[in-house]
């Protein structure tokens, strides 16, 4: 059971509307215009219920970020969405369709994609090969289809081109030839994005998109980002990388102990109660007195004392920044 309340109560200086959001903004607040509705979507482990979300709505076309502490059930609820993983209860829908119960390949083709927060491109393919494993769909697999070279060689070559024009956006054009094997973390992370991309996605899940890319790459995987939503694709990302989150995001949800504790813009969100408890309730060392002084956001803050608290600990984006 939790025992974070989720924040109702409005709190003084944070906006109650939003152009994003249809009534209130608050936890499980409805949007305008939804691409992912969530309903009663549990996840239990043994004694733990890590996904506990009674609804939550992703608006469509914009850049949403899910955060919260560690083990807050973040990447259990992008492996429910996506057909990862079973819920013990639920239902969704994406732009419309239920997908509670659809495995992961079918909500691929769907049009709701998703990449790992380890990449799983695979190193024994070229660069070009494992572009084209991302293509969905494709005319060669079925049975009558591949006997006929004409029908396949022409998708073959289609695909071909979509992976090459991906492959310079994302500057791997270089690589094509390469083991994916070869290339650094943060190459991977863009390789497995621009993968990801193949199959022309409506909604583009990435889990930790920045976790483990080196600072030179990351103003590019930015970039990339911000131009998914100019494509008029949604973006839905993990990440505990606050300035990254601050950065990019149109809209910010926020997890702890599987339940959506607050929800609103990246610019009040993190100044709602409900967010700071979350955060300091998972890093009980941090002095909260510190942390509500005027000064730097304490959200921010408190991510800054766990990292410091406990450097070895996979917390945050936030110190290594700063230290860089
Ligand atoms: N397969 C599993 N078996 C048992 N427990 C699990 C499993 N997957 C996740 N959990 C537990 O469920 C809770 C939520 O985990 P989850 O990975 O979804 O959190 P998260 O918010 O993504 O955390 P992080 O930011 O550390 O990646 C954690 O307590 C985790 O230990």
């Amino acid at each position: 059971m939790s025992n974070l309340p989720a924040s109702t109560a409005p709190v003084s200086g944070i906006p109650t509307t939003h152009p994003l959001v249809k009534g209130e903004v608050g936890p499980g607040c409805a949007k305008v215009d939804p691409i992912v509705i969530a309903d009663s979507v549990t996840r239990q482990f043994g004694g733990l219920k890590a996904v506990d979300v009674d609804h939550l709505e992703i608006p469509r076309g914009k850049i949403t970020a899910l955060i919260g502490p560690n083990g807050a059930g973040k990447t259990t609820m992008f492996n429910l969405l996506t057909g990862f993983d079973k819920p013990n209860t639920g239902t969704w829908e994406f732009d419309g369709k239920s997908l509670a119960g659809v495995p992961a390949f079918k909500v691929a083709r769907s049009g709701m994609v998703r990449t790992f927060q380890l990449t799983k491109s695979l190193g024994r393919l070229s660069v070009l090969q494992n572009m084209l494993l991302g293509a969905t769909g494709q005319k060669g697999e079925k049975l009558f289809a591949s006997l006929i070279r004409p029908i396949w060689k022409k998708q073959e070559e289609e695909n071909t081109a979509r992976a090459d024009d991906l492959l310079a956006r994302f500057k791997l054009d270089a690589k094509r030839e390469d083991y994916a094997a070869s290339l650094s973390g943060g190459q991977r992370k863009l390789l497995e994005m621009a993968r990801a991309l193949m199959s022309k996605p409506q909604l583009i899940m990435l889990d930790e998109p920045m976790a483990g890319v080196n600072p030179a790459l990351t103003q590019s995987l930015l970039g990339h980002i911000k131009n998914l939503k100019e494509d008029g694709t949604s973006v839905l990302f993990v990440e505990h990388d606050m300035h990254m989150v601050m950065h990019i995001s149109d809209w910010v949800v926020v997890m702890a102990e599987g339940r959506v504790v607050a929800e609103g813009p990246p610019e009040t969100v993190m100044k709602d109660p409900a967010v700071i408890d979350a955060y300091l309730g998972a890093h009980h060392d941090t002095d909260l007195g510190d942390l509500m002084e005027d000064g730097p956001n304490p959200v921010l803050e408190a991510e800054r004392k766990a990292h410091e608290a406990h450097p070895e600990a996979e917390t945050t984006g936030y110190g290594e920044k700063d230290k860089a």
